[in-house]
Order: C-alpha cells, then structure tokens, then sequence
C-alpha cells in the first residue's frame, strides 16, 4: 500500500483491531495517529502500538490524510461538528465504521462536500482476517476509493456495495458476525465441561474445530451444507446433534437474531441521524 498517515478518533475495540492488523501488515506506526477521550487507552497506544497519540481530535485531524472516525455511534455527532473546521482547511477522505449512521446524516454535520466512506469492518481485522464491506459517496474519487480499499484491505477481505443500505445487513452479517461465533464457541464448552472434559482440553478442540471447519469451507467449492453432510454418517453421532439443533429452531433463531442486529442498524440511524 502507498503509506499515507491514518488518523484514528476513538481508539477503542474496532480501532485497535484495525491498527494492529495494519501495522502487522507492514503499516508504520508513526503514520498512524490516534486521538481518544481516555488519557490510558492513549497511553496504551503508545506503549504498545508506538502510534502517534493526542488528546485532541483536531490534532489528528490536521496531522493525516486519511481520517478513521471510530467512536460509538451516539458521539459521532459531537465528534463531527468538532472536526468539522478542521476538516474544511484540508482534502482528507473520512472514513467512518460507526454502525447505523449514515453517510447524510455524517455529511450534513462535516458541513457538505466531504469525501465519506462508509464501512463496517470486523475485530477479526486484529488478525488480518477482518471482513469489510464498504460504500462510497458522490464526492470520493477513485484514487480515495482505492485508499480506503488499500487500508481495509490490509487487515482483510474488502468488498464494495452499491448500495448504502446494504451496510444495515453486512453490518448484521459481518460486523456483528463474530459474536455469534463466540457465542456458539463458549455453549459449546459450557457443555462439553458438562461432559466431563476439562476446560483447557475443550477449549482447546474447540478453537481448533471451528478454525478448522472456517478454513474447509474457505477453501472447498461444496456448500456449507454439503460439507455438513460430509461429517453426518448416517445414523451416527452428528445426525442427532443436527437434529437437535434443527428441531429446536436454530435454523429460525439465527434468522431472527440477524434480522433484529439489522432492525437495530437501522433503527439507530433513524434516533441518532441527522434530522
Ligand atoms: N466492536 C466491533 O466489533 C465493531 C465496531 N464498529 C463500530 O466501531 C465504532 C467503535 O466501536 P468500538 O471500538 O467497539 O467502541 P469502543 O467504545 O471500544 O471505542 C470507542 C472509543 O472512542 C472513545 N471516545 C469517546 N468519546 C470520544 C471523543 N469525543 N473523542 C475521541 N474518542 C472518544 C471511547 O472512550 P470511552 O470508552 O472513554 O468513552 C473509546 O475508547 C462504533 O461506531 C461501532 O459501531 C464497527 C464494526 C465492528
Ligand atoms: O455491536 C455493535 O453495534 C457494533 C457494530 C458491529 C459490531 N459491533
């Protein structure tokens, strides 16, 4: 990637996630600054990343070319109007990972006519096997589009969607996605305590066998449902498993649970947004 300094506001859980990915993929850390409201996350910034730090958002700002907004949606609001300024002396491509708000509402309080990508990455990313799915608006140029694909392509899988709405489910999907899988990961060694395995053991198969079944399918052309099929003998152990699941509604609850992450996405926008 082209080194350009990146800016980071919010240097919480998705922050440090992208940083490390970046720097773990050759990114120096003194073209990366981070600004946060917390003196410690700050100094953990510096202790452990090396990164550029400061208290002040227009700081980091007026130091980079590329602006990563990562703070909670329901600051977004206060942060922008106070870079607002900043970010009118300069052509500095915003990037923005807040989930549910829009690029419209994010627009309207940069003051207009800012470059904005909005993305919704994962923590992944903290490993370099983030998934990111992005969505430009009117004003971002093709040599700013290929920057903001440059950086989470770095710490990732990268893909655009034409439609900004798109995001409310890539953000159900993706961004959200992670939980699930750990979720599911610590049920699993909740039970497998419960049968009579010890906890260092069952964590242990159990990071390797969801490592394992990500990699299979990643690289196998078959279907996650072939390759399920592929591990259910007839009659066997899987089959009762599967069978538990399915007629206890996994099948229906995974749908809900995406659907609410997505009607909560978008409801978000709607409290939060622009008026
Ligand atoms: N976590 C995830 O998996 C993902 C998160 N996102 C998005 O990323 C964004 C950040 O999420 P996440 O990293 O989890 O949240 P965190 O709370 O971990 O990080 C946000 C950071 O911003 C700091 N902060 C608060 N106010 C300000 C301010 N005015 N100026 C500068 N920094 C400030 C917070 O400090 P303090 O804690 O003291 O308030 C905190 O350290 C959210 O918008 C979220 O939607 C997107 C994809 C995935
Ligand atoms: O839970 C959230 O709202 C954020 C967005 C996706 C993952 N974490």
């Amino acid at each position: 990637m082209k080194t350009k300094t990146i800016g980071f506001i919010g240097g919480g859980n998705m922050a440090t996630s992208l940083i490390s990915g970046l720097i773990a993929s050759g990114h120096s850390p003194q073209q990366i600054w981070v600004s946060d409201a917390a003196p410690a996350t700050l100094q953990a910034h510096t202790d452990q990343l090396h990164v550029n730090i400061s208290a002040s958002n227009e700081t980091v700002v007026n130091e980079v070319e590329v602006v990563v907004l990562a703070v909670k949606p329901q600051v977004l609001r206060d942060v922008a109007l106070q870079i607002a300024p900043s970010l009118k002396q300069k052509n500095v491509l915003v990037v923005s990972i807040a989930a549910g708000i829009s690029q419209q509402s994010l627009s309207q309080w940069l003051g207009g006519e800012v470059a904005i990508v909005r993305c919704m990455p994962n923590t992944p990313a903290l490993v370099q096997t983030g998934a990111t799915a992005l969505h430009a608006n009117a004003n971002v140029d093709d040599e700013q589009k290929d920057l903001a694909e440059n950086i989470l392509r770095a710490v990732g899988l990268a893909l655009w969607v034409n439609d900004e709405s798109q995001l409310d489910a890539v953000t159900a999907v993706s961004g959200s996605g992670p939980a699930y899988f750990f979720l599911l990961m610590e049920a699993m060694e909740k039970a497998a305590l419960e049968l009579g395995l010890d906890e260092h053991s069952a964590r242990l198969l159990i990071q390797q066998t969801a490592l394992g079944a990500a990699k299979i399918a990643l690289e196998s052309s078959e279907s996650p449902a072939q390759l399920r099929a592929r591990v259910t003998s007839p009659g066997g152990t899987t089959q009762q498993a599967i069978e538990t699941f399915v007629q206890n509604g996994f099948v229906e609850l995974v749908a809900k649970a995406l659907h609410a992450a997505r009607d909560r996405s978008i409801e978000m926008s709607r409290q939060l947004g622009a008026d």
